[in-house]
């Protein structure tokens, strides 16, 4: 419960969360007069003493009105926690993703996306419940005192019913709970396959033993073992709601069939007594209704809890409150003894030491092998991975923590991998003479337009149109450098020609700098500065000959 309200407190305000404790305790005040009335009328009733029929008219009246009040305040509460935590909590960890490193996020994609969709969903669900829950675990405890004004040895006599329910409960709610904290770890792995599916369903459609096996080898095993231990801890959770009602009953025939004659208990006292334990066995229900739905939800806080903690660590390396933005120009950027592990063992790939040297207006390429560092160099250049040892220096500053957002911005950038968004986003004015004029020189002016909004008019293009529109996207940010990694590799000859003698040119002449990771040894003479990377080692080649 601890851990649920650490979300919910925050979102609801110690005021307001009080606020609905007390109409929550309203609420269960409410019920139990209502049952005390009962109870009353019932007993006049039976002794024949009932006449007062216009005041408990008022009474139950007055009780109704209050019922009504208070459960439709405490619903419409309920309604509003239940959306704000909802969205609140989708919105902190889209926040904290946005502000997470990139190489913590790369591994924490289906965490999130679980939680997101999962864990919230979950909790969203049980919020709806926590004040049913506080209302009915209330009106036990009222019932329980008013039990004990009526008779105390019978109250006794519950109360050790009640403890060994307890008793019970708590003995087997370890492995109920452990239970459904095996099924939520299996989620992850579900969330994991059928993000293969979505994302490999070309491959997956094209052959019948890919679909079979990731089916039957992943979805089926995991659904399984999720199905069982939920189950197990479901019907653990019913087990205790019925070894609970049969202490009840008996409890209840054992007063009417012994224990009112043994222990000389008033007839009235006796009715009212098993009313209200009748009313009391409701409101235990409920509680042991909820408790799994309230588990459940501890188990998602719990998950969420650690995930914030997580996010947040990963992003507290390099987001400050107050970002430093670089305003002066590119003049240079030296790299000096830079140095990137991906781990810590010796086993893990890394990069360096690499001294590097960017002047503005430099075209710089790189080649290298498959998996020699190419990408993790740039990636390190671009400021995705920090370093783990060495500097960067704009100009004259060397590249600190607080530098990295400023220092990122520097960069427009194509990726390998690239995401081509459906709009120039984050950018609502941008130099439109630019767009025609790069549409002619991408060849795209037949395929793309741009509406008033700035949204592309489409993005469903081929491979290599996709990567030219990207192109175009990064260069309307006119930013000072320009970082694509194999570009060209699914451009034609004729564009990839034009690319390399006409493009690249023109951009540098616009003043561009430009760093680029290729395979096209046939263009590479129209590089300033040629770079061959080597087992993680970056190496000049004939950096004066193409200068
Ligand atoms: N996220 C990661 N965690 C651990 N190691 C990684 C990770 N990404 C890449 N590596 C390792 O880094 C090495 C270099 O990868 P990188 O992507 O930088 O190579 P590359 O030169 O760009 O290759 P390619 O030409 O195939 O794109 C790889 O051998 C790989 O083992």
């Amino acid at each position: 419960m601890k851990r649920i309200l650490q979300l919910i407190i925050p979102m609801t305000g110690r005021s307001g969360f009080i606020k609905y404790v007390c109409l929550g305790i309203l609420s269960g005040l409410c019920s139990f007069l209502f049952i005390n009335t009962v109870t009353g009328v019932l007993g006049q009733i039976i002794a024949g003493t009932f006449s007062n029929i216009r005041e408990y008219l008022l009474i139950f009246l007055a009780i109704i009105l209050l019922f009504v009040w208070i459960r439709r305040v405490l619903s419409v509460a309920v309604i509003r926690l239940s959306q704000t935590l909802f969205w609140d909590l989708r919105k902190q960890i889209v926040a904290l993703v946005l502000k997470s490193g990139y190489r913590q996020l790369s591994s924490r994609k289906v965490e999130v996306h679980a939680a997101v969709v999962s864990d919230v969903n979950i909790l969203t669900q049980a919020s709806q419940s926590i004040i049913d829950f506080f209302t009915a675990t209330v009106l036990t405890v009222i019932c329980f005192i008013y039990l004990a004004t009526l008779s105390m040895p019978l109250f006794a006599i519950t109360l050790l019913v009640a403890v060994a329910g307890v008793a019970i409960y708590r003995l087997r709610a370890g492995i109920n709970i452990r239970n459904l904290q095996t099924a939520r770890s299996l989620e992850n792995n579900f969330q994991d396959s059928f993000n293969s599916i979505l994302e490999g369903f070309k491959e997956l459609f094209m052959d019948s033993r890919k679909r079979k096996s990731i089916f039957e080898q992943q979805v089926v095993p995991v659904s399984a073992e999720a199905y069982e231990n939920n189950t197990k801890a479901y019907i653990g959770f019913l087990n205790n709601q019925i070894t609970g009602y049969t202490l009840f009953y008996t409890l209840i025939a054992a007063i009417l069939l012994y224990l009112n004659t043994a222990l000389e208990i008033e007839v009235k006292h006796t009715l009212t007594f098993v009313f209200t334990l009748l009313y009391l066995l409701g409101a235990i229900n409920t509680i042991m209704v909820l408790l799994p739905v309230l588990v459940r939800a501890k188990v998602a806080a719990g998950r969420l809890l650690d995930l914030k903690d997580k996010l947040e660590q990963d992003g507290s390396q390099e987001v400050t409150a107050s970002p430093v933005m670089f305003t002066e120009k590119l003049e240079q950027i030296a790299i000096s003894n830079l140095e990137y592990h991906y781990g810590e063992d010796d086993r893990s790939f890394s990069i360096g030491p690499v001294n590097f040297d960017i002047q503005k207006g430099d075209v710089i390429f790189i080649y290298g092998g498959n998996g020699s560092g190419k990408t993790t160099f740039v990636h390190t250049l671009l400021g995705l991975h920090i370093p783990s040892a060495g500097e960067i220096r704009f100009n004259d500053t060397i590249v600190e923590n607080e530098h990295y957002t400023g220092y990122k911005a520097l960069f427009a950038v194509v990726f390998n991998d690239f995401y081509l968004f459906n709009e120039m986003l984050g950018y609502n004015s941008f130099n439109t003479d630019k767009w025609h004029y790069y549409l002619r020189m991408f060849e795209l002016e037949d395929k793309v337009s741009m509406g008033d909004n700035g949204v592309f008019s489409t993005t469903e293009l081929s491979t290599g149109q996709r990567k030219r529109l990207a192109l175009i996207a990064a260069l309307l940010e006119e930013k000072p450098l320009l970082v694509m990694d194999e570009w060209a590799a699914d451009q034609d000859p004729h564009f990839r020609k034009k690319f390399y003698t006409e493009i690249i040119p023109h951009l540098k002449q616009e003043g561009l700098t430009i760093i680029a990771i290729t395979h096209d040894d046939r263009y590479y003479h129209c590089a300033d500065k040629l770079y061959k990377m080597e087992y993680g080692k970056l190496i000049p080649e004939g950096v004066q000959v193409y200068q």
